[in-house]
């Protein structure tokens, strides 16, 4: 295997011909611009080399490789074989070998999943170690000499570092279990129920790359979406699959995907009914309950003609149809279609031309027929009536139905809807016709979803697949799940395989060991984290002034490293952040930047901070039902340290 200096200059080869590849596709894309008469795919390339640009040049610290396999004598096709891997396909030459293989590419498989007991013919897996854009050490793993390997020094470093700014992608470091899942096909649905930290948004996310890159013609037309709990969340995760070459996937929350201005806010009792999966059927009966019986016969005057279908084969069209029709307004497409053709069969038994002008003139003719009995509807107009006057939904209780009446009838154009109302509009709305569907969805913390939640998801990967990422012990949300088959059964997955991971890669074992005494409050099953870390600092203090000692704690935080995260109940938050302002202190709200970022609880879901203070346990679990669990979510966001600070006793778990 080369030396420190044969690998450096082999670096310098892979950053020139990685130069040489963006000056050649700038090229392709300002010639593109005058041939190819497509500005979507020029306007994509130039996304894409912008990223490439960037990558090598202003952004300067990524590697244009991170580890090499080197096969031994009886590897088949790959005897002798060494491969640079890296997060993009580097050549020098069309017709050569690259000089660097993509991570997601099959031959790259076997750096992340090689051992020692099965070495899958890799004699060499040599890891490298960079400092910004110096390549500065190199550690080799000898797989087929039988010596048990022991843990990475390299890999270690680089879970343990402190955090500052955004996730950043694990390519370099991806762990066997990980890598399984990462690169399960496109046709598989997964459910990955992880403890804290135990990368599960990672895996979703190279997931997200891994398919793209495999199945790139199979995703090219619907995409892959990626959900996510908050903005705050989206914010943190942003900057992953770009840097991975991805900058197609979409990435958002559920409430951004249903895409409805929310102007109010439902009692508890409204929302939990309305998040019920009962709502499924009331909602397709408040549709369906607006198809009549036909009163009359239809009869179209057509020149010297008079065209007809009478009442009764008319009741049997729209029984027929109404078994048969995949939603309500294909329906009554349907049901106007049938009935010009039981008028075209008249017309050219006379001898009439039926002709486009013709079919499109009957259809006008027949349409206020199907209206009395199949009327055009709108979603806001059909939940507008249901919520005016639920005494309809038959499926619901009195008290529920009371709950989630509005105070007074109102029109669809006044309505004042809440976010449990945009997700019961979408399902109306998909009663009423399809909506499109996406190639691939990854839903993060999933636990959290409603039934109702869980359905609109279902219904955008129809026929597809889905990676579900969560963790019960995480639920928060007043429906959150307590058990992974119901929750894929409403994801429309019943069958999806459960995987659990267990070894957490953020929080270290002494904060694990903390948090895991919170589980056995939260009663869910769930297996507690086993750190990957010994490091980190875990301290409790008592304070007499919650305001004052978080500014002190947050000072000391200051004089080290990384990121640094006050978590507070929501309510509490406010006085924190007056007094870190009246001492100068600069700090961000949750989706922003800067070192120091206030986060209330109820938006800590997913991020981490190098360093954690989280103040006043007591009240972080009264503060909502699910307190105990927010309080689990709070305490496991630390990465290096972790300062509890409390007036109120601790928790009787946390003793
Ligand atoms: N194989 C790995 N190599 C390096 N870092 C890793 C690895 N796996 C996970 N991490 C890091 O551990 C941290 C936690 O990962 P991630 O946020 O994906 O966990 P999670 O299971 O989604 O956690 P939570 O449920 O608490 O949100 C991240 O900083 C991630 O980059």
């Amino acid at each position: 295997m080369p030396d420190l200096d044969e690998e450096r200059a082999y670096a310098d080869r892979c950053r020139d011909a990685l130069r040489r590849m963006v000056a050649g596709a700038r090229e392709n894309v300002a010639v593109g611009e005058h041939t190819w008469g497509d500005r979507y795919t020029a306007e994509r390339l130039g996304f894409y080399l912008k990223t490439l640009a960037r990558d090598i040049g202003e952004e300067g610290d990524n590697p244009p490789f991170f580890g090499a396999i080197a096969y031994g004598a009886a590897a088949g096709e790959h005897s002798r074989q060494r491969y640079y891997l890296g997060r993009r396909h580097i050549s020098d030459a069309i017709g050569r070998p690259p000089l660097v293989i993509d991570w997601r590419a099959p031959v790259s498989a076997a750096f992340y999943q090689a051992s020692a007991v099965e070495p899958r013919g890799i004699d060499t897996r040599r890891r490298f170690g960079w400092s910004a854009n110096r390549l500065t050490s190199f550690e080799d793993e000898h797989l087929l000499s039988g010596a048990p390997a022991g843990d990475s020094e390299l890999v270690r470093r680089e879970i343990e570092r402190a955090r500052v700014g955004p996730m950043r992608d694990i390519v370099a470091t991806i762990q066997p279990e990980q890598d399984t899942l990462v690169r399960t096909g496109l046709d598989v649905s997964v459910c990955i129920q992880g403890a804290p930290g135990t990368g599960k948004t990672a895996v979703g996310l190279h997931r997200a790359a891994y398919l793209l890159y495999a199945y790139r013609s199979r995703l090219q037309r619907n995409g892959v979406l990626v959900l996510g709990p908050n903005r705050a969340f989206l914010h943190y995760i942003s900057a992953v699959l770009p840097t991975l070459g991805e900058v197609d996937v979409e990435q958002t929350t559920i409430e951004q995907l249903l895409d409805r201005e929310v102007r109010a806010v439902d009692e508890p009792a409204a929302a939990a009914v309305k998040h019920d999966a009962r709502m499924a059927d009331v909602l397709h009966d408040a549709v369906y309950r607006r198809i009549g019986r036909p009163d009359r016969a239809v009869v179209v005057a057509d020149e010297s003609y008079k065209w007809r279908v009478n009442q009764h084969e008319f009741a049997e069209m729209v029984d027929e149809i109404r078994t048969e029709a995949t939603t309500y307004l294909t329906g009554r497409e349907r049901l106007v279609a049938r009935i010009v053709a039981a008028l075209q069969r008249q017309a050219e038994a006379r001898g009439q031309n039926c002709n486009g002008v013709w079919l499109r003139r009957m259809a006008r003719a027949v349409t206020p027929y199907v209206e009395e009995v199949w009327p055009l509807l709108k979603a806001d107009e059909v939940l507008a009536s249901l919520l005016s006057d639920p005494r309809e939904a038959t499926g619901l209780t009195c008290e529920e139905q009371q709950a989630i009446a509005w105070p007074r009838p109102r029109k669809a154009k006044t309505a004042r809807w809440t976010a449990a109302d945009a997700v019961l509009l979408d399902e109306v709305g998909a009663v009423l016709e399809r909506v499109p569907t996406y190639g691939h969805v990854i839903v993060d913390e999933a636990q959290d979803l409603s039934p109702m939640q869980c359905r609109a998801i279902a219904r955008r990967s129809d026929h597809n697949s889905i990676t579900v990422l969560g963790d019960l012990a995480q639920g928060t949300t007043p429906w959150a799940a307590t058990d992974w088959r119901s929750q894929l059964t409403y994801l429309g997955k019943p069958t999806a395989e459960i995987v659990a991971l267990s070894t957490g890669y953020r929080v270290p074992a002494t904060v694990v060991e903390l948090a895991n005494r919170l589980l056995t409050a939260l009663q869910v099953e769930v297996p507690p984290t086993r750190s990957f870390r010994s490091d980190g600092e875990l301290t409790i203090t008592h304070v007499d002034d919650l305001a004052a000692g978080c500014v002190a704690a947050v000072r000391r935080a200051l004089a080290g490293e990384g990121s640094i995260g006050v978590i507070a109940a929501d309510h509490r938050l406010p006085a924190l952040t007056d007094a870190l302002k009246a001492t100068g202190i600069e700090f961000s709200a949750a989706d922003g930047d800067a070192r120091v970022t206030a986060v209330p609880a109820t938006l800590a879901k997913g991020l981490e901070y190098d360093h954690v203070i989280a103040i006043e346990p007591a009240e972080i679990i009264t503060a909502e039902p699910r307190g105990p669990n927010r309080l689990y979510v709070v305490l496991t966001r630390a990465v290096s340290r972790l300062d509890v600070l409390h007036h109120r006793a601790l928790p009787p778990e946390l003793h």
